[in-house]
């Protein structure tokens, strides 16, 4: 047995082995001693293998499940080995095989994966000429999706994706390694490397073509991407090894191109708490308060929608045309409809995996029935939901067969037996009939033997050992006709077989086996039929979650009385009487109050809004809520307005204030340029851009003249729409100086000693920035406060004194010696000790290209 483990270990090295035996599933050796460390399971050592003690450790196989969640929770992969031969079959142990193995990236079972979320496999091939091939998909969708990038937008596309396992070549180079490795310090990401051989473009590219049934990728665009073909082909082959079958079911490809989205760096999905809040939690978020959907599918959906919306207006004014027409009265109907519906979508890709489980097919079924009632509510409707109510429409057949074949109240496993219904198959209705007459039979016939024989006290019975038989006393023995068969002589009786009654032996005792063989076999023909069926129920379970989508966006547009925001051609970002939609809900549940609504116009002639005013005052919820209404407008949602019109926008950056970064080892101050730094490079005028405090990391002076600088080259350079809020009151004097900025101030009034919040933007510059009430409404000593006073008043006086002497926007003056060119540049950042004869390659193509030659 130990010579069988090795074997299948040696075919899984990285992986924990869990190895079925009986009702255990062991591990033996390191893989014990791990998986005793982090479940916390009690080790043991047995027996002498290779004259050592077996380190052992065992979960039982009916709380596998729980074990699994939590190893793959920790970023662990586990592959299942099971015992597929015969019991006692043969003379060696009884053969087993790895049937699956579970990773973090490629999960499909429904109770280890959490109803909101989707496990996502990633695979990144390092090309030539700093190209990255990205090619990702998720098991249960089955949608496979491909791009390219350069190589430093790695972070942002591993941050749009957000995969849950990263796979990448054996020949990465040792930075690209690094990079990854710090992105699973920031994410639960679980990293696999993979053969290098696996990376092949002409294998990736025969293998999506396989995959798709077609000819060529023209029709999805994806013909030129060598380096996605390349990451395809080891993403595939991981995906089917942890399957251990082929992924038919995944037959759509989209690529995506980073120009088709709006930019939302890492850096805004946290600061605009789309998903989670800033202290990692779930709520309140965005997506907490949007999230009224009603399946699972549904939740998943909204999550892709509001990390995923597209430059291009078309999808967004659709959506909001569907939203239009579920407002009006059919968006709750709908939802009673929606409400408890199972998971097609998961079902579906288990029964292309075919792994799929008997109560799973029951609620397809009761989808199946649901979604025939959904699809005429919704038939007749324009636009979106046109094609919805089309793909709503269950396969023919399908329900019927389910139907057919299925009971009510099927048993969990089909090894358990009671999966097929009654009337599905007259050979496994007359094995159940054997079992369920066996009594019948027995004293039908008793009855009808002693007639025959005069015995008034024969018997027929059964026992273990001998099993059927007529007993008869040794008084009435002579008596027996014929054809019985002498069993057995007891002291009092003797026991008889006859030929109808051995018949019926072998009859009722294969019964049971072979009912369950043949519910066995029937399953796996079901699981057969039901394969024409995958592509239709994918399709039904996609339009299934996006009307839940529109019915909930419907749903929350009434509640939080929302509006319809309208695209327009020209630039800009017009808002009236905008809200920020967490902060408001938070509001209403928590203390009660009013949320201060806001207006906001940015255009070509006010491009930047320097926004003063007192901390606490609501600077950085004014900024947050323009970000969030222009969110939510892309991904076709209403927004908390009373109107918004909306020009075209690029993407959403934020600088807001950072938590140090002390697994990458950046402080505060670091990360603080390092993001300002990106921001500026990738800025355009189509941009939205918010500044929160930029400098405040360092000394005064230092971060005035950053925060200057920074704003003047948002202003000239990106001309980006930017919010700039900060407390460095010489800003103000700014929009003096550059005619597309103004000041803006959050209002405060003073009552006494203590400061009121008013949340309202008004023009013009903060009057003063009222730290010191802050300080004391936070309970701080009254004698510091005292003493801050009048520090604040020398610092004042003498603020007044040196002003006029300093002109912080003047234009620097030009530097003696010209600036090193872009060629100069990049070879003084070049460490040639540090690169990979590789990256040494990529470095030369780069220069050669910097230089401006072909
Ligand atoms: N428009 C508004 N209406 C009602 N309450 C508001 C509004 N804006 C902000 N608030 C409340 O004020 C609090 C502080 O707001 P915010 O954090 O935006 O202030 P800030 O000016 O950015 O402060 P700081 O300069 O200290 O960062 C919020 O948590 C919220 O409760």
């Amino acid at each position: 047995m130990m010579a069988q483990y090795l074997g299948l270990k040696a075919d899984h090295p990285d992986t924990l082995l869990f190895y079925r035996m009986g009702d255990f599933y062991e591990l033996f050796y390191a893989d014990a001693e791990k998986a005793a460390r982090l479940l916390d399971i009690t080790l043991t050592r047995r027996g002498n293998s290779a004259g050592e003690p077996v380190v052992m450790a065992g979960v039982p196989f009916h709380s596998v499940d729980g074990y699994l969640a939590r190893l793959i929770r920790m970023g662990e992969s586990v592959a299942i080995c099971e015992q597929v031969g015969e019991v006692g079959a043969g003379k060696g142990p009884v053969e087993r095989k790895v049937v699956r193995v579970v990773t973090p990236g490629t999960l499909t079972d429904t109770e280890l994966l959490s109803d909101k979320s989707e496990a996502v496999l990633l695979a990144v091939h390092q090309g030539a000429r700093h190209r990255l091939g990205l090619a990702w998909l998720s098991v249960t969708q089955g949608a496979l999706q491909l791009a390219e990038c350069a190589a430093d937008e790695l972070e942002t596309w591993i941050a749009r994706i957000a995969p849950n396992e990263v796979l990448y070549g054996a020949d990465a180079t040792p930075a690209f390694e690094k990079r990854l490795q710090a992105l699973k310090f920031s994410a639960t990401l679980s990293l696999a490397q993979r053969p290098e051989w696996q990376f092949d473009a002409g294998l990736g590219l025969r293998k999506l073509l396989e995959q798709l049934n077609s000819a060529t990728l023209t029709a999805w665009g994806a013909d030129a991407m060598e380096h996605a073909h390349a990451a395809a082909a080891a993403l595939l082959a991981y995906a089917e090894h942890t399957q251990g079958r082929a992924l038919t079911h995944v037959q759509s490809l989209q690529v995506q191109r980073d120009d088709e989205l709006i930019e939302l760096p890492i850096a805004s999905r946290r600061n605009l708490e789309l998903l989670q809040t800033l202290r990692g939690e779930d709520s309140p978020t965005l997506f907490s308060l949007l999230d009224t959907c009603m399946t699972g599918m549904g939740s998943r959906m909204l999550k892709c929608w509001l990390l995923e919306p597209r430059r291009e207006r078309t999808q967004a004014q659709q959506r909001l045309d569907a939203i239009a027409i579920l407002r009006e009265k059919l968006w709750q109907p709908l939802r009673e409809q929606l409400r408890g519906s199972s998971d097609v979508e998961r079902i579906t890709a288990r029964i292309a995996l075919r792994q799929v489980k008997p109560r799973e097919l029951v609620g397809l079924r009761d989808a199946l029935d649901k979604s025939a009632r959904l699809a005429p509510s919704v038939h007749g409707l324009a636009g979106l939901l046109a094609s919805i109510a089309q793909d709503l429409m269950p396969p023919d057949g399908c329900a019927a067969l389910l139907q057919r074949a299925l009971p009510d109240d099927p048993a969990a496993l089909v090894r358990d037996g009671g999966v097929i219904a009654p009337g599905y198959d007259a050979e496994l209705d007359e094995l159940r009939a054997i079992q369920d007459n066996c009594d019948g039979f027995l004293l039908e016939l008793e009855a009808r033997e002693r007639a025959r024989t005069g015995i008034a006290n024969l018997r027929v019975q059964f026992n273990r050992v001998h099993g059927f038989y007529i007993e008869v006393t040794q008084g009435q023995a002579s008596k027996v006709p014929d054809d019985y068969r002498r069993r057995q002589t007891l002291k009092n009786a003797e026991r008889f077989i006859t030929p109808e009654l051995k018949a019926f032996e072998d009859k009722a005792l294969s019964a049971q086996e072979r009912g369950l063989a043949r519910e066995k076999f029937l399953y796996e023909q079901l699981l057969d039929e039901l394969q024409v069926f995958v592509n239709p129920l994918a399709r039904l379970a996609r339009a299934f979650a996006a009307l839940d989508v529109l019915c909930a966006l419907a749903e929350r547009s009434l509640t939080l009385a929302w509006c319809r925001p309208q695209f327009m051609r020209e630039p800009g970002i017009e808002i009236t009487q905008g809200r920020h939609p967490v902060v408001e809900s938070r509001l209403a549940e928590t203390t009660g109050g009013a949320f201060i609504a806001n207006d906001t116009r940015l255009g070509p002639k006010q491009r930047m809004q320097i926004i003063t005013g007192p901390n606490m005052g609501g600077k950085s919820t004014y900024m947050r809520q323009v970000a969030l209404i222009c969110l939510l407008a892309s991904v076709g949602s209403y927004v908390p307005a009373q109107a918004c019109r909306l020009g075209p926008l690029d993407a959403i950056h934020t600088r807001i204030g950072a938590a140090d970064d002390l697994a990458n080892a950046q402080s505060t101050f670091m990360l603080e340029m390092t993001e300002a730094a990106q921001i500026l490079h990738a800025a355009s005028a189509q941009s939205l851009v918010l500044m929160d405090e930029i400098g405040r990391g360092t000394s005064t002076f230092d971060g005035l003249a950053l925060a200057s600088g920074i704003a003047a080259h948002l202003h000239d350079r990106c001309q980006a729409y930017t919010l700039f809020a900060t407390h460095y009151f010489e800003l103000t004097g700014f929009p003096a100086k550059h005619h597309c900025a103004v000041n803006m101030h959050v209002s405060a009034a003073e009552s006494g000693a203590d400061i009121v919040f008013l949340h309202e933007i008004q023009p013009g510059p903060a009057s003063r920035s009222y730290g010191i009430q802050v300080a004391r409404l936070a309970g701080m000593p009254a004698a510091v406060v005292n003493h801050a006073r009048h520090a604040l008043a020398a610092l004042e006086t003498q603020q007044e004194r040196s002003r006029e002497q300093v002109d912080l926007f003047a234009p620097p003056p030009q530097s003696e010696a010209p600036a090193p060119s872009a060629v100069e540049a990049a070879i003084a950042a070049l460490d040639p000790d540090a690169l990979s004869p590789r990256e040494a390659l990529d470095a030369l193509y780069q220069l050669k290209k910097l230089g401006g030659s072909k």
